[in-house]
Parts: structure tokens; sequence; C-alpha cells
């Protein structure tokens, strides 16, 4: 579904990625751990297609698409989605009016037809179950005042909404409480299937007892440095990073 091969990447200039290959297929849960500062969310970023990213090496395929060369917006439309790290406040807009109105878009790219108010309701209603979100939240303006676990929330009912092909989600369980993070890890379990697939980027290997990956990668200065299963994430509560930066020293040597 996903293959990413020599994927470099810059930001004013400064090189972040530089090198990353995986692949991703259809029903897998990746996670991506690694220390502060080693490209994870500008993995995610260039993925999600953040204009502020230059790619300057290397491939991305998407169900046999150049991902590199879709839109932001058509990415999403693709089924490419991204929980933010930090998901932005928009004033004005309702959540419900702007999942309505992307909802909406994503059936037209995909040649559905539109959901009315009423259909569109029910199905909202569905999904809010699924995250335990309050109706009250989703008439507010979208994200706007919310607590850092409220908005983490928000994401992983958009995604619930939008049921997207490939999840991305950056640091989803920072700043949730142990409910929120049971709660969200639930509907992650959820909304997967046999057709979708997931890439959790977190530092806890907490998370990974709810979200089971069947792949970790350490991400380390740009590259994937090691990967492994469930139990990789293990082995990094227990002994941290540094013999994984060493052996990743003496390779580049
Ligand atoms: N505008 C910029 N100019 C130069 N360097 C930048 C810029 N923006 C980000 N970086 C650097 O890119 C590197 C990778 O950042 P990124 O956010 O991808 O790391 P991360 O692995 O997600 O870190 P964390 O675990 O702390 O969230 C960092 O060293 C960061 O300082």
């Amino acid at each position: 579904m996903l293959t990413i091969k020599n994927l470099h990447a810059s930001i004013e200039g400064t090189p972040i990625l530089k090198g990353i290959n995986l692949e991703v297929k259809p029903g897998e849960v990746h996670a991506i751990m690694g220390p502060n500062g080693s490209g994870k969310s500008t993995l995610a970023s260039v993925l999600a297609g953040r204009e502020e990213y230059e790619v300057t090496e290397g491939e991305v395929s998407f169900k046999g698409k150049n991902l590199l060369d879709l839109s932001p917006e058509d990415r999403a439309r693709e089924g490419v989605f991204l929980a933010f790290q930090y998901p932005v406040e928009i004033p004005g807009v309702s959540s419900t009016n702007f999942l309505r109105t992307a909802v909406n878009q994503v059936r037209e790219y995909r040649g559905l037809e539109s959901l009315d108010a009423v259909k569109f309701l029910s199905i909202m209603k569905e999904k809010m179950k699924l995250v335990e979100i309050d109706q009250k939240l989703l008439s507010r303006s979208l994200n706007e005042g919310f607590s850092g676990g409220e908005k983490k929330r928000n994401e992983i009912f958009q995604m619930a909404m939008l049921e997207p092909t490939l999840s991305i989600l950056d640091e989803t369980d920072s700043g949730l409480d142990i409910d929120a993070l049971r709660i969200v890890s639930n509907g992650v379990n959820q909304l997967k299937t046999s057709e979708n697939a997931t890439i959790v980027v977190t530092h806890y290997q907490r998370l990974l007892d709810y979200i089971v990956p069947d792949f970790v990668h350490v991400l380390y200065n740009g590259r994937i440095v090691k990967s492994g299963t469930k139990e990789l994430a293990l082995e990094l509560e227990e002994k941290g990073y540094d013999w994984i930066k060493e052996e990743a020293d003496a390779a580049s040597v």
C-alpha cells in the first residue's frame, strides 16, 4: 500500500530525513519510535504533504500512485490521514461543519454521493460512541479551547469519520489521561480492517500495549536504524536508545 524508498527531506535547507525505507501493507500497524529530534514528525508531515518540507531525493508510492505528486488535499482524498501532534484550532468553524465538508469531499472524490444532514448526523452519532466524544464539544469551534486530550480524541473522531486507508498518528498518546488513552486506542483498534493500515509515532511502549504493532521501527538521525516486532519496544523501554545510537553511529563510520 505504501512504499517509501530512500526518502530524503529538508526544512529550510537543513536535511532531516536521510534515506528512509519503509513498506506498509494493508492490515498492518507500524510503530515509529526514536529519540527527540530524530525526524519522526517530519516523516509524518512529509507523507501528509506539508509544504514546509522539501523532498530532495527518493520515492513514495501509495496504492500504486506517486504520493509526492499529489497535493495535501488529494492525499487526504486518496485516504491518507494525519492526526497531528499539535492539532490546530480553527475559530469560527464548528467541528460538525468542518467534518461534513471533509467527509463529502472525500466521498465525491471516491465517486460516492454526498451525505445529507440527516445521514451525516446518524453516522456521526455512531462514530461518537467509538471515541466517547461529547456532542457539546463538536458544536464548538474546531479545537478552539479544547484541552490537549480533547483535541487528541477529536483527531481520532475525525479519523473514524473519514475512514482513511492509511492513518498516521503522531504522538496521539501525549497528553491523554489513562482513560482517554484506552478509549482512543480502542477507537483506533476498532477502525482497523484488513484493508487499512496505521503508522503510530510514539515515545511510549505503554501505547503499544493497547495498539499492538506488527512492526516497530527506530528512527535515529533521519534513518530507520532498527526494525523489529513489538518486543523491540519493550527492549527500548528497558534499555533506552544509547545502544541503538552506538550501533547506528558505528555502522555509518
Ligand atoms: N525550521 C527548521 N529549521 C531547522 N531545523 C528544523 C526546523 N524544523 C524542525 N527542525 C529540526 O528537525 C529535526 C527533526 O524534528 P522532528 O519534529 O521531525 O523530530 P521528532 O523525531 O518528531 O522529535 P520529537 O520526538 O521531539 O517530537 C529536529 O532536530 C528539529 O529541530
